[in-house]
């Protein structure tokens, strides 16, 4: 199977936890429009959606979804996104797609944390993907000498084809810290978030995933953790 069709195998297999009649926590990224496409064929089944990003918003009102304001949401039952790496304590890297920030905030108020990936996800120790840092982006240079300090080799996210910064939804500028191995995830996810300038650390630890639906040669295998 190619990566694309693994990638639409863990997403239909996550249908399986819609929940009918609410409102769903959608993440970001190519295996995260799989997930939307799929749930663009259940849309009578659910309320509708709280997006992790305006790409997202936009992929789920092509479907017809109503896009829901997290403001307007009292809870979110399941929230369905990817990963950019996932470790065996369901802890994750994520931002890759640049979305950390508002996957972070939707995933912290969901009951239930589906990550849906391609088997290559799945690591041994997190880092080997430079870890994603959004930051305000006066304090990038600031930012950037306590990453380095910790360890890591961080780079300033630009545009494709530019070497203007990349802006995110929320305005920030994204650090990619290359050479860290992340043998302690929760603290070194408490150690960025106390650096001053930080908006949020691609890190997912403290609040990891509950499942992950992998796609692999032999189907989807489900980890729970
Ligand atoms: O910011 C983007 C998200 O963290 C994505 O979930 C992550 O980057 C994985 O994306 P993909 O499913 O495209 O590999």
């Amino acid at each position: 199977m190619t990566q694309d069709e693994l990638k639409q195998a863990v997403a239909r297999a996550a249908i399986e936890y819609v929940v009918d009649g609410e409102i769903i926590g959608v993440g970001t990224g190519s295996t995260a429009n799989f997930f939307i496409d799929e749930l663009g064929k259940i849309k009578s089944r659910i309320k509708g959606a709280v997006a992790s990003s305006e790409a997202t918003a936009t992929r789920l009102r092509g479907h017809g979804i109503e896009v829901f304001d997290l403001n307007d949401v009292e809870s979110i039952s399941v929230y369905v996104d990817g990963a950019d790496e996932i470790n065996a304590t369901g802890a994750m890297i994520k931002g890759g797609g640049a979305a950390l920030t508002r996957e972070k905030i939707v995933a912290s108020v969901s009951g239930k944390f589906v990550c849906i990936a391609d088997g290559s996800k799945l690591v041994e120790t997190l880092g080997k993907f430079p870890l994603p840092v959004e930051v305000v982006p006066m304090a990038a240079n600031a930012v950037s000498r306590k990453l380095t300090a910790l360890g890591g080799q961080p780079r300033l996210r630009t545009k494709p084809g530019s070497t203007d910064a990349f802006v995110t939804d929320n305005g920030g500028y994204i650090l990619d810290v290359a050479g860290l191995s992340i043998t302690d995830a929760v603290a070194l996810e408490s150690d960025i978030n106390q650096i001053v300038g930080v908006i949020a650390v691609g890190l997912f630890a403290r609040r990891g995933a509950d499942v992950c639906l992998l796609g692999t040669g032999d189907g989807v295998k489900k980890l729970t953790f």
